[in-house]
């Protein structure tokens, strides 16, 4: 990552740091992810080769800039979505800054409506929104992952009770294993490898 990037990155995660301290409205924050999680997101994205990413969750655009920047690397594309219209104008304007626009769809409204009517196929799910409605959007989202996926979700060690209806969901997937990693705020990291069917050759 070139230090243009990775000085707008400190600017915005110090940034939403700053205005989390001071709003008063839980929807005003930014909650970026550490940034131990997101460069953790992007490693995962580049050494699997991940092209096909969807990130549930915007904000401002600070961990979306990380997917992006990996994906375009892969020669891949973000979606991400979220609800608020005043975090999509930011997360517009920070995506424009870091030249990396034209890897992201900004999708704006409710993540379980947006998820419904979403063709994918996807390869990398995050989750980063409200995880009450997670297991009804992983649900319709599982038709529309490819065989070879990692499903990802922030918080599971700062809001346990929130996030464990997901946790059991995601557990209880067939063909995916799962694991919590100590990274940031509790990252739950499932993953499910199909490998194509060998050619029988006699
Ligand atoms: C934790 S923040 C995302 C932080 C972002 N991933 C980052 O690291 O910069 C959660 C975001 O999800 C959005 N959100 C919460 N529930 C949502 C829902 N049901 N549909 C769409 N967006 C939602 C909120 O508006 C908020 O911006």
């Amino acid at each position: 990552m070139d230090q243009q990037l990775q000085a707008l990155l400190t600017e915005l995660y110090e940034e939403g740091q700053r205005n989390d301290a001071q709003a008063q409205e839980r929807r005003k924050k930014r909650l970026n992810l550490e940034p131990e999680t997101a460069q953790l997101l992007s490693v995962l994205v580049r050494s699997g080769k991940r092209t096909r990413l969807l990130e549930i969750g915007t904000s401002n655009g600070y961990s979306t800039i990380w997917l992006a920047w990996a994906a375009r690397l892969n020669g891949g594309t973000v979606i991400s979505i979220d609800r608020e219209a005043e975090k999509h104008q930011l997360a517009d304007a920070n995506l424009r800054r870091a030249s990396l626009r034209d890897v992201v769809q900004l999708v704006q409204g409710d993540a379980t409506s947006i998820v419904a009517d979403l063709a994918g196929p996807f390869d990398f799910v995050f989750f980063d929104a409200d995880r009450f409605s997670a297991p009804a959007q992983l649900n319709l989202l599982l038709p529309r992952l490819t065989p070879d996926v990692l499903v990802l979700a922030d918080n599971v060690h700062s809001h346990p009770d929130e996030i464990a209806d997901y946790l059991a969901t995601v557990q209880n997937l067939p063909d995916f294993e799962h694991m919590v990693l100590p990274v940031g705020k509790g990252l739950s990291l499932a993953y499910r490898h199909q490998p194509s069917q060998s050619v029988c050759r006699s």
